[in-house]
């Protein structure tokens, strides 16, 4: 666990004494686009990028949703790391799910990210979007890589799936940054706070916005109206890892996902869409948070249970994609 700071590895946690015990994610630094045009400089082109993930990761996990749903297997590959992150960082190797780094055959993703800029100083998380061309890193924040999967490649996937279409945007918006602060990152904020105040807001407005989307979820199918969005996809790689892994690791357990009706067949009926289970693999997920923190569970014991069928039937219909 670590950050580069000018170019050099240094093995270091997040502060959080700065912020009064709060965990503050900071801001990603990779931040160009692919565009069908190309415009950008970085033209959409099919085997011309790559995406590094871990599948342990909510936020990788929503751009192997997108390049999924989206046809693009064969346009874009992807290298996924071992879901133990200790010394050095992320890292490739043969653990079963795992993968070597396919483009530059590094064997710590740091090395990717200094490939990319020689002097980076930030953290070194996944997902990155890397462009085998110019040999570099595009982008390494998911919401905005699961936005250029969305249309930028349409010439070679499926353009008829928008999981962002014109006419919801502001829905899909004002979702998603609630969203992110209170339940992606909520997650976060309650797990890795180190003061108890600071874990109890978090967790109270974690709460408080999941009994929202619960009832939210009984009126209308998805969470921007009729039609599923990323804004969904988005949601759903928090909630499948809510029951394995917060509500024990980040002590997310004032209710666990299957006691809430709404949301808990929700997630069966986005899992079992075409193919997504293959994308959500708990072994890595349990593996990585179990491990990967020894400040909150130094003996790296992987818990168990629980026993969480998301095959089990529901109610909802399928999902019109
Ligand atoms: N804002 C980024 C966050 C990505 C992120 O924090 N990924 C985690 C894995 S779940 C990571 O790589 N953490 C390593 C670190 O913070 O050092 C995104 O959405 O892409």
């Amino acid at each position: 666990m670590g950050l580069l700071v000018d170019g050099v590895w240094q093995e270091d946690w997040y502060d959080t004494e700065r912020t009064g015990g709060r965990f503050e994610r900071p801001e990603t630094r990779f931040r160009d686009w692919v565009t069908a045009d190309g415009r950008s400089g970085f033209p959409a082109e099919p085997g011309r990028y790559h995406l590094h993930v871990s599948l342990a990761c909510p936020w990788a996990h929503r751009t192997l949703i997108l390049r999924h749903l989206k046809g693009l297997e064969d346009v874009i590959d992807v290298s996924v790391v071992d879901p133990y992150m200790g010394e050095g960082g992320w890292h490739f190797s043969n653990y079963p799910g795992a993968s070597e780094d396919r483009v530059n055959g590094c064997r710590y993703l740091h090395q990717v990210y200094l490939k990319a800029r020689p002097d980076y100083t930030g953290r070194v998380t996944v997902p990155t979007l890397w462009d085998k061309v110019a040999g570099t890193i595009v982008n390494n924040e998911s919401a905005e890589i699961v936005r250029m999967l969305n249309s930028a490649f349409d010439a070679f996937g499926r353009a008829d799936r928008d999981f962002y279409p014109a006419a919801l945007r502001e829905q899909i918006d004002r979702v998603n940054a609630f969203v992110y602060d209170r339940i992606n990152n909520g997650v976060y904020k309650a797990g890795f706070a180190t003061r108890q105040d600071a874990y109890e807001e978090a967790v109270g407005a974690l709460f408080a916005a999941l009994d929202e989307l619960e009832e939210r979820l009984s009126r209308q199918p998805y969470l921007a109206g009729d039609r599923v969005t990323e804004a969904d996809w988005r949601l759903f790689t928090t909630l499948v890892r809510f029951d394995p892994v917060y509500v024990g690791h980040f002590k997310c357990n004032v209710r666990r996902l299957v006691d809430y009706p709404n949301l808990w067949a929700y997630t069966r009926q986005l899992y079992q869409v075409e193919r997504v289970a293959e994308t959500v693999n708990l072994d890595h997920i349990k593996r990585h948070y179990f491990t990967s923190h020894p400040m909150i569970n130094p003996t790296r014991i992987i818990p168990a249970g629980p026993a969480v069928d998301y095959s089990i039937p529901h109610d909802r219909g399928p999902v019109p994609l």
